[in-house]
This record gives structure tokens, C-alpha cells and sequence, in this order.
């Protein structure tokens, strides 16, 4: 392989040693706190490559927003597909504005990235970082450890549907939920392949196959016939509605979880909520099979109630840049950058979500300061 020009995550522009991994990387801020989290997700994980010296990031920025929207019309450029492919992952702010309608802003940008791209599974870790408390009455730092698998092409987000007689009294609008084989073996798979790579080896799989009678029904079907290849993990089934009880009142027997799109994106941001924050849980829109660029995004939106205060959290990216670095193959890397952030949230520098009284950049700047000392 000839030797590639690069420009380096210092700045400076020189050639990569071979055998030396340079990784591109489109930064996608869009709106509110995303741009702000984003911000600071470029600094840590440029500090982090300084400092390690193993591997490069070569960042582009890319101004796809609700900004771009209100000035050109649309979201995304023709070409917005081509030019990420050429990005070995992106790295995604949030998108939502306060005068655009939401369903424009999501099916603009988020999903008009995710779902040509195929990144078909969301995974959504969830923990207690140290130094941060669950609002759960008994729940320690290592008794909530979670990973909701959540199917991210089709389901309620499919988006089938339409409206006939719009804006009239007599309106009538539907809202398909499409269920695939396709696309529920290819999710029920990779969640049991999760479980699998976990010590518990335990997967809960979530459904309302009592009220939603075909859809989900197919998806208990394909669940037990994908268990029978994975003999080693143990498996249990779960009403959607159940399953928001037992998150409350038993944590500690969850593992893994498998569950639709709409179902999962609830049960995600409540997983968040009960360890501790919103503001620390990321996600990771991932192409299993690498043929497209993966996508990786806090979990939390644009949160326009907080823009511009410098409140936003930006844990969530960090956590975030960690297992983006983890996908493109760096665990060791991501494994120091979380090391870095739990020193942090233990030393009390954290924001007002998580009951503290720094800001943005502040939690920044101690994050820097503590890859300089564990790398
Ligand atoms: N993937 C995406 O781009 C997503 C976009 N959205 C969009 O974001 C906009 C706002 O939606 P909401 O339902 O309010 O959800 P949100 O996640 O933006 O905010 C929910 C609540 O959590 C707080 N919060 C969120 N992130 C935080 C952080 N990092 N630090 C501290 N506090 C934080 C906010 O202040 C707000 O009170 C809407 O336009 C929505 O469509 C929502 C979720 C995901
Ligand atoms: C849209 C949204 O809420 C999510 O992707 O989590
Ligand atoms: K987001
Ligand atoms: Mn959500």
C-alpha cells in the first residue's frame, strides 16, 4: 500500500508511517447541543490521539443542520451519501430545531443518514460511571449494566404511512409498522451475538405480542428460532410494558436487551434516566456488516432548553467517541478515553444533570487533563 498524505490530529499534515492507522472521521453537529457536545467530543478524542501517538483522526466538518436546512431548502446535499462513505465512521450531534416541525428535522438528517446506510442495529449501553448515583433508592455503580439492542431500519419508524383530507376535520392519518423477516433475524442475531460477548451471556427479548398481534408476533417466532443457535445464552421474553417495571425494581437482573425501534427508544432513554442522566448515554448506529460507514451519536436530542447555557453534558459524546473508537478497532484507546471520563464524574466535576456544578467545558477541560495522566 503506497504511503497516504494525512492530515494529523495535531493539525499538522505528513505522511502515515505504514502500519500506522488513520482514521477519517465526518463530524456531523447538526443543531442546539449538539454543537457545543460535538465540539468538545473533537477536542478529547484529539488529545486522546495526541497523546497516545498510536493512530490518527482526520476530522471533517460538516454543517448538515437545521441552519442548512432553512437556507438551502433541504438537509442534506444530492451527494451527502457519497461524500460520508469516503468517512470511516461518522461522528453525529443531534438534530431538532425549534421552529422546524420535528418529524422534518429527524427524517431530514438522522434517519435519512441511518437508514440508506444500513445501520440497522442501535446499541445503547447504560451503567452507573463512578462518582454518578442512580435515582433507584439501592442501585450502585455496577448494579445496573445494560445494552438495549434496538432494531434501527424498519418497525414504527418505517415510515409507512400517509394523511388524506389534511388539515380537515374528517383528516385521517396512519402510522405502518413494517416487520421484516429480513429485518428482524438480521437484529435478533447480532443481539444475541451481544449477549454472548458479555459475562452474563443473558438476553431479555422485548415485544407486545399480547396487543400487536402480527407484527410482533413474527418477532417472538424468529426469537426462538435464532435461540436455538445461540444454546449458550440464556433468553427470557418480556412484555414492553413489564419490562419498564422490572428496569425500576430489579436492575440488577437485566443484561441484554433486544427490542423494537419505537419500544427500544423509550426503554433507552429511560435506561439513561436511571443511571443517573440522559446526558451520559451514548449510541451507536451501526452497519454490522462494515460496507457502509457507522454512525455514532449521544443519545439525547438537540435540547433547546439548554442551548447556549453551557449546560450540556458531554459525557454522552465521550462515551460515544469510545465506542466509536472501540468499532473502528481501537479498544485499548477506548477503554483509557472512559477510564479518563470516570475519573472525572468521580473527582465531583460534572454538570448540573448529574447533580453538579460544572460546565461544558469545564468537564472538557478535567477529561483532557486526565488522559494526560493515564495515557
Ligand atoms: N438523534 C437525534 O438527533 C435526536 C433528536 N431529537 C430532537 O431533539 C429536540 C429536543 O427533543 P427532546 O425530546 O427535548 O429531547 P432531548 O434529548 O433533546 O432533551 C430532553 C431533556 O434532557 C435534557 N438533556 C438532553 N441532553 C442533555 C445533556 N447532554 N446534558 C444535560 N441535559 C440534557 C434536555 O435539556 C431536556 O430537558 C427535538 O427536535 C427532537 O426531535 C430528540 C432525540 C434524538
Ligand atoms: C429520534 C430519537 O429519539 C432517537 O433516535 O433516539
Ligand atoms: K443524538
Ligand atoms: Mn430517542
Amino acid at each position: 500500500m503506497s504511503p497516504t498524505k494525512i492530515t494529523a490530529s495535531n493539525g499538522t499534515e505528513g505522511i502515515a508511517p505504514s502500519g500506522r492507522q488513520s482514521y477519517k472521521i465526518a463530524l456531523i453537529p447538526g443543531d442546539g447541543i449538539g454543537i457545543e457536545v460535538i465540539q468538545e467530543g473533537k477536542i478529547v478524542l484529539q488529545k486522546l490521539a495526541k497523546k497516545l501517538n498510536t493512530f490518527d483522526l482526520v476530522f471533517e466538518d460538516f454543517e448538515w443542520s437545521s441552519a442548512y436546512y432553512k437556507k438551502n431548502g433541504r438537509y442534506l446535499p444530492d451527494d451527502a451519501l457519497t461524500q460520508v462513505k469516503k468517512f470511516n465512521a461518522i461522528l453525529f450531534g443531534a438534530v431538532g430545531a425549534p421552529d422546524v416541525p420535528d418529524h422534518i428535522s429527524l427524517w431530514g438528517l438522522r434517519l435519512a443518514l441511518c437508514q440508506p446506510l444500513q445501520q440497522y442495529a442501535n446499541v445503547r449501553p447504560t451503567r452507573i460511571l463512578r462518582g454518578t448515583t442512580s435515582p433507584l433508592r439501592n442501585c450502585k455503580v455496577g448494579d445496573l449494566d445494560w445494552v438495549i439492542i434496538r432494531e434501527n431500519s424498519e418497525g414504527e419508524y418505517a415510515g409507512h404511512g400517509g394523511t388524506s383530507h389534511a388539515g380537515q376535520s374528517w383528516s385521517v392519518a396512519t402510522e405502518v409498522s413494517i416487520f421484516t423477516r429480513h429485518g428482524v433475524e438480521r437484529i435478533m442475531r447480532f443481539a444475541f451475538e451481544k449477549a454472548r460477548s458479555r459475562p452474563r451471556k443473558k438476553l431479555t427479548v422485548v415485544t407486545k405480542s399480547n396487543a400487536q398481534r402480527n407484527g410482533m408476533v413474527l418477532w417472538d417466532m424468529v426469537a426462538s428460532e435464532v435461540a436455538r443457535d445461540f444454546p449458550d445464552v440464556e433468553v427470557d421474553k418480556m412484555l414492553v410494558d413489564t419490562m419498564t417495571t422490572r428496569m425500576v425494581l430489579k436492575p440488577e437482573g437485566i443484561d441484554t436487551i433486544v427490542a423494537t425501534n419505537l419500544h427500544a427508544d423509550i426503554l433507552s432513554d429511560l435506561a439513561a434516566a436511571l443511571a443517573g442522566s440522559i446526558g451520559i448515554a451514548p449510541t451507536s448506529n451501526l452497519d454490522p456488516t462494515r460496507e457502509n460507514p457507522s454512525m455514532f451519536e449521544p443519545i439525547h436530542g438537540s435540547a433547546f432548553d439548554i442551548t447556549g447555557k453551557g449546560l450540556a453534558n458531554p459525557v454522552a459524546t465521550f462515551w460515544t467517541a469510545a465506542e466509536m473508537l472501540r468499532w473502528l478497532g481501537q479498544p485499548a484507546a477506548a477503554d483509557l478515553l472512559m477510564l479518563a471520563v470516570e475519573n472525572v464524574t468521580e473527582n465531583g466535576i460534572k454538570t448540573k444533570d448529574l447533580g453538579g456544578s460544572s460546565n461544558t467545558e469545564e468537564v472538557t477541560k478535567a477529561v483532557c487533563d486526565e488522559i494526560e495522566k493515564v495515557v
